[in-house]
């Protein structure tokens, strides 16, 4: 099969993805026939919206079922201070910085790793690639951010955790790698090189790799521009995370680079021209997520606390973790 790519993506194998995978949904019908469907599942105004509210809004009016600031379904409670006292509270550790996938632990490949003689981690790797010993780590639910370079990932998981670990620059490119970051030893964060004119074709690979084989993933959070809008490079992505039946949601970053008077005209907008260009199937549908990463807002007003449920009830995990 020919190879291809999408700006450093190799995206061609996506769809050969194993069906056993836990993010394999089965084919549904089109969502969007018609103007009619589509302004039913997004209604034109959201119930609530606190005027001092950054992102709050929009996740009301594209998401009112799942927004933490809405009232409506008010998730468990025990789930929902569970989230906060995770991601206040447990320790945020970098656990793998991965160039190659077989030399990531837990996964069919790195059963090799675990078999070889461990001497070997101390053996020069080409690269930079280090050799984990999987012994000392525990498997665990996984979910990554995808999104081109400079689209705010690291930053989004430091906001997340509201500790600066990833490293973030104003320039693009900047992640090389896969980094895996453990919280509390119940879920993996994971940070992934840009896609588009930045990347190597070897980071497009590893990612897809990634997705296409790693069975403790459990969730993509595509991250586009809110301010800038999507590319062509992020519409291909889409369109291959759709054609691939991966389940995924859209996160929306940087909402506070737009003016408050136009936020909501200019979402409408993008949204609009994103669901024109990529047919988004109803079981899949994604949540679209709003968020700001910078400093200035409180987590509750950017969307960030709303984002931490969801990976939280994404990943199944509500067990004990380690501060
Ligand atoms: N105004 C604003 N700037 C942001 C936001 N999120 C990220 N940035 C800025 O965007 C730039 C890139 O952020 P990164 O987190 O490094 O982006 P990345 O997607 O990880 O980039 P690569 O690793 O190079 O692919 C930095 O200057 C951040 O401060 C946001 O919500 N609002
Ligand atoms: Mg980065």
């Amino acid at each position: 099969m020919k190879e291809k790519y999408v700006g450093n993506v190799n995206i061609s194998r996506i769809l050969n993805r194993p069906s056993s995978s836990p993010l394999k949904e089965s084919p549904a019908k089109p969502l969007y026939k018609g103007q009619t469907k589509r302004l039913k599942s997004f209604p034109k105004k959201s119930p609530i919206a606190s005027p001092k509210s950054l992102t709050n809004d929009l996740n009301l009016k594209y998401n009112p079922k799942h927004s933490l600031s809405q009232e409506i379904i008010n998730p468990n409670q025990r789930v929902q201070s569970y989230t906060a006292n995770l991601f206040s509270n447990a320790k945020f550790e970098l656990d793998w910085s991965i160039y190659e996938f077989k030399n990531l632990p837990h996964n069919r490949q790195a059963e090799e790793v675990e078999e070889r003689d461990v001497e070997e981690a101390s053996k020069p790797q080409k690269k930079t690639t280090p050799i984990y010993d999987p012994r000392d780590y525990k498997s665990l639910p996984e979910v990554i951010f995808l999104g081109r370079c400079n689209v705010g990932k690291s930053s989004l998981i430091n906001a997340l955790m509201d500790k600066p670990l990833a490293r973030v620059k104003r320039f693009a490119g900047l992640t090389p790698c896969l980094n895996m970051y453990n919280i509390g030893n119940v879920v993996r964060l994971v940070d992934s090189p840009g896609y588009g004119v930045k990347g190597k074709p070897w980071q497009g690979d590893l990612t897809m790799q990634y997705i296409r084989e790693r069975e403790q993933l459990r969730k993509i959070y595509l991250i586009l521009n809110a301010h800038l809008g999507i590319n062509e490079f992020d519409e291909m992505i889409l369109s291959q995370l759709v054609d691939s039946k991966i389940s995924f949601d859209l996160v929306f970053n940087k909402v506070d680079k737009i003016s408050p008077s136009q936020r909501r005209t200019h979402c409408d907008q993008i949204v609009d021209h994103l669901l024109k260009s990529v047919k988004i199937s109803k079981l899949m549908r994604p949540t679209l997520h709003f968020v700001s990463c910078n400093d200035d807002n409180t987590r509750s007003l950017s969307g960030i606390s709303d984002l931490q449920l969801n990976i939280v009830l994404s990943s199944g995990i509500s067990g004990r973790f380690t501060r």
